[in-house]
């Protein structure tokens, strides 16, 4: 993708065909800018509520949410089923209105717009699926010409703009390709490239990659990443895959029944979950003892040599890092590495590490290893304790 995201910014100056598009500010130099604006596709939630009425009864989905999104940002959604995630997303579009409150885009009240208004936004505003959405009697290149034609831009002009857009998203030669001979990965390319047709200064992603495997997921993010990066477009996500959030987020939101449960960025969230729901979403990601392991465990010191299973917690704070010899010469004891579960989120080392630790005396009381700048962990945990070695030989 490096050559085509190189070329992004220039293919993308200036994108004016629309009525309406917003011009960057440097193009009349000639400069390579970003599709969206400086300082555009900033949005707002004032006190926003969503009620649900139907024959079924009512439905709280959304309450008392105030938050911001930076303009340029990736903003990552997650929460259990029924949280809330899909209905606040939707409001940025208007293809929900809230009940009470007010969405902002780039300032505007969204729910003031008339009609026209509203065409012109959701211009601005491209959106991608979990089941991408093609036509399926419609080639690739006619699926990501639909949202110009609709807008009533030149066929020639069209036909340039959607080159350009397959080039983007690295499908250059699918043009002609309908979507059943697509995997779901280009498939979902071909949702991306017809997303920026119209030269949007957000994008919407609604479970864009939960219907792919690892690898293609993967791929589809650093797309998404690299739009975000070179087009300077926000880009909002709802996901369930908290590696998602891990891998592209810059913030993310923790919905729980409607209400905010945590708001932050990526690394200080994930390294330091503070509500139920947030640790409870997070739980797949971290790693267990091995089961063996797990089964020899005792929750007290056996008598004669054992072995102390320990869990050092990093959260990303301070620059502390998972430092083995540092932590064995701390412990003054041999420390076997069981299992690294520790990451970096935007930077920071963040996670678990599982240490059996042989022939230190057990304490109740882990905590002068944990403050300040002797410290080796920002938690630590003793898990239990098994007879002998963790390699009995
Ligand atoms: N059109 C609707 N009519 C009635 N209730 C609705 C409607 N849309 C959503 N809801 C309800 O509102 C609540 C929030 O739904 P929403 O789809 O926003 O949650 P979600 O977090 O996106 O869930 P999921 O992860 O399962 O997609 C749920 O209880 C849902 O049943």
């Amino acid at each position: 993708m490096a050559s085509n995201t190189l070329t992004a910014r220039r293919m993308f100056a200036g994108w004016g065909g629309l009525p309406g598009r917003v011009q960057a500010a440097d193009t009349r130099r000639g400069t390579p800018t970003h599709a969206a604006p400086r300082g555009a596709g900033a949005v707002a939630f004032r006190d926003v509520a969503k009620t649900y009425r139907s024959s079924a009864g009512t439905v709280q989905a959304l309450d008392a949410i105030s938050l911001e999104i930076a303009p340029g940002s990736i903003f990552g959604i997650i929460g259990r089923s029924g949280a809330g995630k899909s209905s606040l997303l939707r409001t940025i579009n208007r293809l929900e209105q809230p009940t009470s409150g007010q969405v902002l885009v780039d300032g505007v009240d969204i729910g003031t717009l008339s009609e026209a208004g509203l065409v012109q936004l959701r211009r601005r505003i491209g959106m991608i699926f979990q089941h991408f959405n093609l036509l399926s009697a419609k080639t690739v290149a006619e699926n990501v010409a639909l949202p110009l034609k609709v807008a009533g831009v030149p066929a020639a002009q069209i036909a340039a703009r959607v080159q350009e857009l397959l080039l983007l998203v690295g499908l250059q030669d699918k043009a002609d390709t309908y979507p059943s001979r697509l995997s779901g990965g280009q498939k979902q390319r071909v949702g991306v490239a017809r997303a920026l047709a119209t030269g949007p200064e957000i994008l919407l992603c609604d479970e864009a990659t939960s219907a792919l495997d690892p690898e293609t997921t993967h791929s589809i993010l650093q797309l998404l990443r690299d739009i975000n990066r070179t087009l300077g477009i926000t880009v909002v996500l709802i996901t369930h895959e908290m590696s998602v959030i891990r891998e592209i987020a810059d913030q993310v939101l923790v919905l729980e029944q409607g209400r905010i449960a945590e708001l932050g960025a990526v690394w200080q969230v994930f390294g330091n979950p503070q509500h139920a729901a947030t640790r409870a979403l997070l739980a797949p990601l971290q790693h267990g003892l091995p089961d063996d392991l797990q089964q020899r465990l005792q929750a007290l010191p056996p008598a004669g040599a054992y072995t102390q299973i320990l869990q050092l917690g990093y959260r990303g704070e301070d620059g502390l890092e998972p430092d083995l010899p540092r932590i064995a010469q701390a412990l003054g004891a041999r420390v076997r590495l069981l299992h690294g579960g520790v990451d970096r989120i935007q930077g920071h080392a963040q996670g678990q590490l599982l240490v059996a630790l042989e022939g230190a005396a057990a304490r109740a009381d882990w905590t002068s290893f944990t403050q300040g700048r002797e410290a080796i962990a920002h938690e630590i945990k003793v898990l239990g304790y098994v007879a002998e070695s963790v390699h009995p030989h």
